[in-house]
């Protein structure tokens, strides 16, 4: 049996972040950046007015208030998408909409609501000091600036910045493609009604959309007899369109293994019992041409899942380039004991809380079975329980893994 340690490692060692590639905006959102950018050009690009009003000198309404008003004649007419540069004289004002170029010679923006809406004349109610309401050009982005680093998750607003410094491509590393395969002859589809003996492919659905979540992009192939030759074509098909294969079932000691039992005559898939519980039959290796990487899950559904945040997870996020490969811990106390099994690393099904003083605290997600999902499903956390702890007492401060979906 090894540690999960030494198995976490092999698996990482196994993969590496793939080649950076060239994509449009929309088509890089989820991916990880794989250049610096550098602004080519200030943001904004020229001085413009951050309200709908009037461009004025500061010194030409420096008395103006609302019992004094100041007259000035209105020159001209500046909507947003003005492309002619004007110059204002002093003595003058010149009507300015929102994100219009102010005008050579203003210093600042009295707003409409501030004024009495004139067109040929305006009353301006209000001083307003060199400056004001005036969005200088450069103020956000400056020629030269790293707007972005390497390594950087492209959501809505990165996106947003890069168009804005003039970009319509960008380097990412491509998201990893993830075929999911799940075995059992006992298994049917989803929206299938089990027969006797037959159990739902949840594990299929839920390692698929693990794969999502942890920035991938998966393909479900759905169900595969446990036949040798079904399974073993099966994967060879799919192998054109995977950077990593995730099966799940047919790895414990069973006589219809046949994940376990097709894979190990190749040679190029390591299988064996990982210190911790549950999850405990793991198999990792390559296959095909391309040495593509695979993961071999247990089959019970809590068992896959945990192999898959334990291992999986921070290998696809290693393949798409992040940085930061797990998942975020925190300490809490448990509100309740329960026991863990002597020399495995336990990671237990667990809901995460505050407690009234303000205090983070932990109790299990109901029965801690392999093949149960209600308490899964309702976990937001996995309890950290070493191999030298047999028993956890209420009132212990135990490591959590906050299973936060959002969090990429
Ligand atoms: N004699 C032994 N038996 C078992 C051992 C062992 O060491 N010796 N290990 C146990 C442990 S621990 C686990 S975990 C499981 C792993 O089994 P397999 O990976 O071979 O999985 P299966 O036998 O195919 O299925 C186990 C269980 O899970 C259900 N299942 C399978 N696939 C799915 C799916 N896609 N969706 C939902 N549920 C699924 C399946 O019906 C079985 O109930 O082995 C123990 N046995
Ligand atoms: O390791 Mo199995 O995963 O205990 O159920």
């Amino acid at each position: 049996m090894i540690g999960v340690e030494d198995h976490l490692q092999r698996c990482l060692d196994g993969v590496q972040p793939l080649d950076p590639i060239d994509l449009a905006l929309l088509e890089a959102q989820d991916c990880v950046l794989a250049e610096d950018v550098v602004s080519p050009m200030d943001v904004p690009g020229f001085d413009n007015s951050a309200m709908d009003g009037y461009a004025v000198l500061a010194a030409d309404v420096a008395a103006a208030s609302s019992e004094h008003p100041v007259e000035l004649p209105v020159v001209g007419d500046i909507p947003a998408g003005s492309t002619t540069a004007q110059h204002l004289a002093a003595g003058q004002t010149m009507r300015i909409m929102t994100g219009a170029p102010l005008p050579s010679g203003a210093q600042a923006v009295v707003p409409v609501e501030l004024s009495d809406g004139g067109v040929r004349t305006v009353l301006l109610s209000a001083a307003a000091p060199s400056g004001q309401h005036v969005r200088v050009a450069g103020s956000d982005v400056r020629a030269g600036d790293r707007v972005l680093s390497a390594g950087t998750l492209l959501g809505p607003t990165q996106l947003a910045l890069l168009a804005a410094v003039g970009r319509a491509r960008v380097k990412v590393h491509a998201q990893p493609r993830v075929v999911v395969l799940s075995t059992g002859s006992e298994l049917v589809d989803p929206g299938v009604t089990p027969g006797f003996g037959q159990v739902v492919d949840s594990n299929g659905i839920m390692l698929t959309a693990a794969a999502i979540d942890a920035g991938a992009r998966p393909y479900r192939v759905g169900v595969v007899r446990d036949e040798a030759g079904t399974f073993l074509q099966t994967l060879t098909d799919q192998l054109v369109r995977a950077d990593l294969v995730v099966t799940t079932g047919g790895v414990s000691a069973g006589a219809y293994d046949t994940v376990k039992e097709v894979l190990r005559g190749l040679g190029t898939v390591w299988f064996g019992k990982v210190a911790m519980q549950p999850g405990m039959p793991q198999g990792f290796g390559t296959v095909g041409p391309d040495a593509t990487p695979i993961f071999t899950l247990p089959g019970n559904p809590v068992s896959s899942y945990v192999s898959f945040e334990m291992f999986v997870r921070p290998a696809i996020r290693k393949m798409a380039g992040h940085r930061g490969l797990f998942r975020r811990s925190e300490m809490a106390t448990a509100l309740e004991g329960w026991s863990s099994p002597p020399g495995k690393l336990q990671l237990a099904r667990a809901e995460l809380g505050t407690a009234e003083d303000g205090s983070r605290v932990v109790r299990l997600s109901g029965a801690q079975g392999s093949h149960v999902l209600g308490g899964l499903a309702r976990a937001s956390a996995l309890v950290v329980v070493p191999e030298a702890v047999t028993r956890v007492e209420a009132g212990d401060e135990v490591r959590c893994l906050v299973l936060d979906r959002r969090a990429r």
